[in-house]
């Protein structure tokens, strides 16, 4: 007989599972270093004129990189971060504020990897209300809730993000010689 935190466990684990096959069976949207890179300069090119900011603000942690694309193209070297951990727990995706920049958001840069659901950027807009909220990828869903974003992905697409992958052998089509 399992406890009440054992079953609540094996719930969440099941649920993991289905999200996995689910992430397996959908499209692929593969980002490699470069393309971040480049996505990433374009979207600094439209923060211009940097002085305009006082810093930028990470989500993390998908957003880290971004914000390191972004710090180094605007010469910004104030950099914090607001650290958010979502998780299931008794069929409700909650979130949880792990840590925050102070401040309504006046005068930064709030930067994520991408807006997929709208759910995190939800919380973003409601801690950092004056903030300019970017990300590289937008998906319909979140797209209202970002002031920009470089590329569009459709809904059911998922992004494979670099930090997430690595380079492997892929066999040739034909192994006729
Ligand atoms: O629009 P949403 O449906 O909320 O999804 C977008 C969020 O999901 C990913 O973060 P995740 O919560 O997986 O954590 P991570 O950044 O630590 O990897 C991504 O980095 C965004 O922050
Ligand atoms: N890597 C990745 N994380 C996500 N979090 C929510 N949607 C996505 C996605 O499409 N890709
Ligand atoms: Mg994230």
């Amino acid at each position: 007989m399992l406890t009440q935190e054992e079953s609540l466990q094996e719930e969440i684990k099941a649920k993991k599972q289905i999200k996995a096959d689910q992430i397996a069976e959908k499209q692929k949207y593969t980002v490699t270093w470069d393309m971040l890179q480049m996505y990433g300069r374009q979207l600094s090119a439209r923060l211009l004129p940097a002085s305009q900011w006082k810093g930028i603000i990470a989500v993390s942690r998908g957003g880290l990189v971004p914000a390191a694309i972004l710090a180094r193209e605007l010469s910004i070297r104030y950099v914090d971060t607001v650290c958010i951990s979502s998780y299931d727990h008794n069929h409700q995706r909650e979130k949880l504020i792990l840590k925050q920049a102070q401040g309504d958001g006046e005068g930064f840069i709030v930067i994520d990897d991408l807006v997929d659901t709208g759910g995190t950027a939800h919380t973003i807009r409601d801690l950092y209300p004056k903030a300019r909220f970017v990300t590289i990828f937008a998906k319909p869903a979140g797209k209202p809730l970002v002031d920009d974003y470089v590329i569009d992905i459709p809904q059911d697409t998922w992004i494979e993000q670099p930090w997430d992958t690595g380079i492997s052998f892929v066999q040739p089509l034909s192994d006729n010689k």
